[in-house]
């Protein structure tokens, strides 16, 4: 079986061409192939798939196994993949994923990809479709108490659950504490993707993510959208954001008038292999 290693801004994943490649117990290859010593070590799986109502499907595991809906790095860099290795000569097409169909846009300068807009369609704010434990409509800017804290969260779907607590400080931030904690915190029955979030100016915010099922990553897309998202919604930011996290810097539009969000921003193929002795489905391995 062939993999390419791809990251953006280091959220990395293992991409499989499950196009050409006859791909069984994703859930258990993801465990494999993210494990960092064992495998080849990544924040998750991507599976490229055949789709029947759009030009492919993507499918993201995260290391524990587990699917998740939707992810913004690696939708970015399913679009780079399948131009770069001529899968399709299309700069602009639509990929299906469990949250619905996107549409992926590729900067082309050179015969080289330089930057991917993928548009995400509207965040969905109503509360219980985020989903979050409320009897509230929408759940902005409320109080949450987390440990020895109250955060002030807002909570949104963009096709996966997230949580933005705005805080000063980010780089300081005790991330491995709260993170967790608001991960699994009752108030989200599918737990949470966590940004944690620290307005720099309005057209500039950093932030950290403490990823569902994955712990801290050097970057989320969809954790990009939802901290713009949080930052207009209570007044702190503009709708055209360089969005900084540990990895490098991602740009989010969120259109006045269409509601749609755009993220904008940069994949690499950090190289291409194969399996040799490595067996993902050994029972009782090590990286289960
Ligand atoms: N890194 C991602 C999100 C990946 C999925 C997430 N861990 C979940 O379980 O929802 C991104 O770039 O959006």
């Amino acid at each position: 079986m062939r993999f390419t290693k791809m990251t953006s801004l280091g959220n990395d994943f293992v991409f499989v061409d499950g196009i050409h490649q006859n791909i069984h117990d994703p859930n258990r290859l993801a465990k494999f192939v993210s494990n960092r010593n064992y495998g080849v070590g990544a924040d998750g799986l991507v599976l490229i798939c055949p789709s029947q109502n759009a030009d492919f499907r993507m499918r993201i595991f995260n290391p524990d196994g587990t699917e998740a809906q939707i992810c913004g790095n690696a939708i970015r860099s399913v679009g780079k993949f399948v131009y770069h290795y001529g899968i399709t000569r299309k700069t602009r097409m639509r990929i299906e994923t469990i949250a619905g169909v996107k549409v992926v846009t590729l900067d082309v300068k050179s015969g080289k990809v330089v930057n991917i807009t993928a548009n995400f369609g509207s965040p969905i704010l109503e509360a219980a479709k985020a989903p979050v434990i409320t009897d509230l409509e929408q759940f902005i800017d409320q109080p949450v108490e987390v440990l020895d804290r109250t955060f002030h969260v807002t909570a949104m779907s963009l096709g996966n659950p997230h949580m933005v607590a705005f805080v000063e400080d980010v780089d300081h931030f005790d991330l491995e504490k709260y993170g967790p904690a608001m991960e699994h915190h009752p108030l989200y029955p599918e737990r949470a993707n966590c940004e944690f979030a620290e307005i720099l100016a309005p057209d500039r915010i950093r932030f950290r993510v403490w990823e569902r099922s994955v712990g801290e990553t050097l970057a989320c897309g969809t954790g990009s959208c939802a901290s713009v998202v949080a930052g207009v919604l209570t007044g702190r930011c503009n709708r055209s954001v360089d969005v900084e996290q540990k990895g490098g810097v991602i740009h989010i539009e969120w259109d006045e008038c269409t509601g749609d969000l755009f993220m904008t921003g940069p994949s690499t193929v950090v190289f291409d292999g194969e399996f040799v002795e490595g067996n993902p489905y050994e029972e009782n391995a090590p990286w289960d």
